[in-house]
């Protein structure tokens, strides 16, 4: 038996034992009676040969995935063909369990993503916008094409528009026509051909200007601020009773977006972080007592700060927003940085522009400014600190790359998964559905309601296992107090989902066998850790959208 209690966003499906799915809207939810077409993905050449292409009405994807450890203890031959046995069902079972129907066990599932045999959409009567707001970010670009190039290769649609320079274009400014020919190379390029902005939004003009220009499809490209605008453009689109597809594709260098495994153009940027960190790396070890200060992005979260830092092993110490640090005394920073010099000669510090403020606000005059959205300035935390150091110790060389880290390129592997994030909600739209968002959870492609992934910021979790190997690999001071610690405990949150290894969920690889079982016996309850962002990237991307 299912329960399902639905609002215009809340549509959330009880099953038994407890399996929840917060599932997205649907046309058919507020309009009645409304034709469908067969998907022409049916006679595409490419697609047709595929096994399974299209995904099942009730194919959802679990936000947590439940672990099973096994242990034997007695390695007798007759009970290690019983732990070769459980070590197969075991296979089968966490690799299946990722894509499951409501009669799976407990737990919130999203809407899985991709093609559905019966779109909404006859081909040639779409009129898409894609429209990017907020910060760049490496693979915005990436994401228009193939938007663009989905929609004319997969469904036979041409007409797309994009709306120039963020949401107050589609008032303000004339629209760009995008075809394949037009987006062909622009992934090469960093930043977006569309212009992005911040603040500027009026919910009744953008819809008006859907409405005016016959738009039935739009795909929003931004952060929190820009999927909380498109919660708000989907309401009135299904106040005035529209059958317009509102599709969200979450950005945000910062990886603070939570619920998906990742944010696309993170990978880029720790990539880029690096070479910032190795010319303060350079430059600390040719002087004496040199000491390399890199500022990184991060308003809340510190994710670019500690995987740069992780991945670099040049960095002797790491400062973000989620973990509270002070300069002198006991234990303090300064204390660190004299013992590391004396042992080393020179030091490389990496701050992401979030942490610290606390102290900043303390020492200088409180500065409440905000930008045009909304978002709070922050000061400039690497030349504070770097002013700080100078003052107490003589030497000292700054880099502040904050910028050139999103400015770039998407690297590959961001490359591959902006094309899958595109693919996804150009499916969705096709396949009717209406104010979501799409994204990676548990390296499944999701359809996921907008309230979730605005509702809180994904922030690193000091009290797990990631935060805890980078204090290891650095040998810094946790700085923390008993107090701190008592306090980052209680605001743990559930952490994003992680991959971590070889944890590949390919049903079709399964099939064949041919992952050899490691890991699956190892009772690590990789559930509790935090892997978001980083490293997972290639063993997350499905193919099969
Ligand atoms: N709470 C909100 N409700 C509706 N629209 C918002 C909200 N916050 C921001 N926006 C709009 O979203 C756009 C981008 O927001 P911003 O915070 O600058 O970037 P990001 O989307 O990267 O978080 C802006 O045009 C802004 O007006
Ligand atoms: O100077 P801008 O464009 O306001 O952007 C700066 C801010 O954008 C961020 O990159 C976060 O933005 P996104 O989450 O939108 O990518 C912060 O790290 C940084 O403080
Ligand atoms: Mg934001």
């Amino acid at each position: 038996m299912t329960s399902t209690d639905s609002d215009s966003q809340l549509k959330i499906i009880h099953g038994e034992a407890g399996y929840i799915l917060e599932d997205v809207p649907h046309f058919s939810d507020y309009i009645p009676n409304l034709p469908t077409y067969p998907n022409p993905l049916r006679s595409n050449p490419a697609y047709s040969v595929v096994k399974q292409y299209f995904v099942h009405m009730d194919d959802t994807v679990p936000q947590k995935v439940q672990s099973v450890s096994i242990y034997s203890g007695d390695l007798s031959k007759e009970n290690r063909m019983k732990t070769v046995d459980l070590f197969r069902i075991y296979q089968e079972f966490s690799i299946n369990k990722v894509v499951v129907h409501k009669d799976s066990p407990r737990g919130v599932h999203f809407r899985r993503a991709g093609p559905r045999q019966k779109v909404y959409f006859n081909s040639d009567d779409v009129h898409a916008c894609i429209v990017t707001c907020g910060g760049l970010c490496p693979g915005l670009n990436t994401v228009i094409r193939e938007i663009v190039c989905g929609l004319s290769y997969m469904y036979g649609v041409n007409k797309v528009l994009g709306i120039d320079g963020g949401y107050r274009g589609f008032y303000s400014k004339n629209t760009i026509s995008l075809t394949p020919k037009v987006v062909n190379d622009i992934h090469k390029r960093g930043g977006t051909i569309l212009g992005t902005s911040r603040g500027g939004h009026d919910t009744g003009k953008i819809v008006d200007s859907i409405q005016d220009r016959g738009i039935n499809q739009v795909y929003i490209i931004g952060g929190d601020g820009t999927q909380r605008g498109a919660s708000v453009i989907y309401e009135e689109v299904r106040r005035r009773g529209l059958k317009v597809a509102i599709a969200g594709i979450p950005k945000t260098i910062d990886n603070d977006i939570p619920v998906i495994d990742k944010s696309f153009g993170f990978d880029t940027a720790v990539e880029e972080a690096q070479r910032a960190i190795n010319a303060a790396h350079v430059e600390s070890e040719s002087i004496e007592n040199g000491i390399g200060v890199v500022k990184l992005m991060g308003r809340y979260s510190g994710f670019i700060a500690m995987y740069a830092t992780l991945a670099s092993r040049d960095v002797d110490c790491c400062l973000i927003p989620e973990s509270p640090f002070y300069l002198e005394g006991k234990g303090g920073l300064f204390e660190f940085i004299d013992k590391r010099l004396k042992e080393n000669g020179h030091m490389v510090i990496v701050i992401a522009e979030g942490a610290g403020q606390d102290l900043l606000t303390e020492s200088m005059q409180a500065m409440d400014q905000k930008d045009a959205s909304g978002n709070k300035l922050l000061q400039d935390v690497g030349l504070w600190i770097s002013h700080k150091i100078k003052s107490s110790i003589f030497i000292w060389d700054l880099k502040d790359p904050t910028y050139m880290i999103r400015a770039v390129p998407s690297n590959a592997s961001d490359n591959v998964y902006c094309t899958l994030l595109a693919q996804s909600a150009v499916h969705g739209a096709m396949a009717g559905y209406s104010g979501f968002t799409v994204g990676l959870v548990n390296g499944r492609h999701t359809y996921i309601p907008f309230n979730r992934i605005t509702e809180r910021q994904n922030k690193v979790v000091i009290t797990d296992r990631m935060w805890a190997r980078l204090l290891s690999s650095t040998n810094q001071p946790s700085f923390l107090s008993p107090k701190d610690l008592d306090e980052a405990k209680k605001a743990e949150q559930p952490p994003t989902q992680l991959l971590e290894g070889n944890n590949s969920n390919d049903v079709d690889e399964a099939e064949k066998k041919e992952q050899p079982p490691t890991q699956l016996l190892e009772g690590d309850n990789f559930e509790d850790d935090q892997e978001s962002g980083g490293n997972h990237a290639d063993n997350s991307i499905k193919t099969e959208n």
